[in-house]
């Protein structure tokens, strides 16, 4: 069983209306069903590629470098809480190493505020328009983000712009991830198992509005399909993998849903690109169709609540 395929040049552009209405109808289905889809069809100016080289490049600099990124969980005299650098912590519930980027416009500011917090850069570049090439694939993300939210309107039957309006300033977040190869002699300690299987990103799922990512050809990113069973998402070229998150689910009254996955420790060193769509902080979630019953509420209350969860993100004003 593999997951059903949404072409995205059908839902974009120059658009033919009943080849956009028909694909928006597959993308809902798949997303009702499976919560998992596989994007082809993907803009001709999209470089798969490229960022997954940018990414290689940039866990390749030098660890000063990289760690001068490093959140303040991380490294106590660093400014940033939110977006910045994560080590690798062997021994604990996954294993990979992280850089996390939002909205490129953001400017610095001297906020307490979390939202407010401005992107950081290394200060040496793995080549010069490393930066302006990963901001590049920032705003392609979100672009392919709203065309896809753009056919889950017309999936619904809601008035344009309903969805795709609050996201305009949108709290997205790219993260670069980097799964070091694992071996005999790694520290496996808090990681799950399953069988004679080890997992360095446990079970859950996504957060948010819905998740576009890339993974390199290495593989091991399961699903959990409707009867329980774990199914590989095996990588192919010039495709994404886009998952429903919890927001969405919650926000359509469970129409869409937020399926569970986990990623198998590699064998070799794996890359792999999450873009993580998320509304504007002001963005009003109040319910989608009339399955959804619950009181609407802005969604920077529901990040601040979510992060608050989790430990690298303690101590951030207001949550
Ligand atoms: O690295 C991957 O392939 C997926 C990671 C993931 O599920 C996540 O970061 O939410
Ligand atoms: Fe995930």
């Amino acid at each position: 069983m593999t997951l059903p395929v949404v072409r995205v040049d059908a839902l974009m552009g120059n658009r033919n209306e009943d080849a956009f209405r028909q694909e928006a109808e597959r993308l809902g289905e798949a997303c009702a069903r499976w919560g998992f889809v596989r994007l082809q069809g993907l803009p001709r100016d999209l470089n798969l590629d490229r960022m997954l080289d940018d990414v290689r490049s940039f866990f390749s600099l030098d660890e000063n470098i990289k760690h001068r990124l490093a959140t303040r969980h991380f490294r106590a005299d660093s400014l940033n809480r939110y977006r910045g650098f994560f080590p690798a912590e062997p021994g604990e519930h996954a294993l990979k190493e992280g850089f996390e980027l939002g909205w490129s416009d953001f400017e610095p500011t001297d906020s307490l505020d979390f939202l407010q917090e401005s992107n950081v850069w290394p200060d040496v570049q793995p080549y010069d328009g490393w930066q302006s090439s990963v901001s590049l694939y920032f705003d392609q993300m979100l672009e392919v983000g709203q065309v896809l939210l753009d056919g889950l309107e017309t999936y619904f039957g809601l008035t344009p712009g309903r969805l795709t309006r609050h996201f305009n300033n949108s709290l997205s977040t790219l993260r670069m991830a980097y799964y070091p190869a694992i071996d005999g002699r790694t520290n496996t300690g808090k990681l799950e198992r399953d069988g004679d299987q080890v997992f360095t990103t446990p079970t859950h799922t996504d957060s948010g509005i819905l998740t576009l990512l890339l993974q390199d050809r290495t593989g091991g990113l399961q699903v959990r399909n409707r009867q329980g069973e774990w199914m590989e998402v095996e990588p192919e070229p010039d495709t994404l993998i886009m998952n429903i998150g919890a927001l969405l689910e919650q926000w359509t009254g469970h129409q869409l849903v937020a399926t569970e996955h986990r990623v198998r420790a590699p064998d070799r060193s794996r890359y792999s690109v999450p873009f993580f769509l998320e509304p504007a902080p002001n963005a009003e979630v109040a319910p989608l169709t009339d399955k959804a019953d619950f009181t609407p509420f802005l969604y920077e209350q529901y990040l601040k609540r979510k992060l608050s969860q989790f430990v690298e993100y303690q101590g951030l004003a207001g949550a």
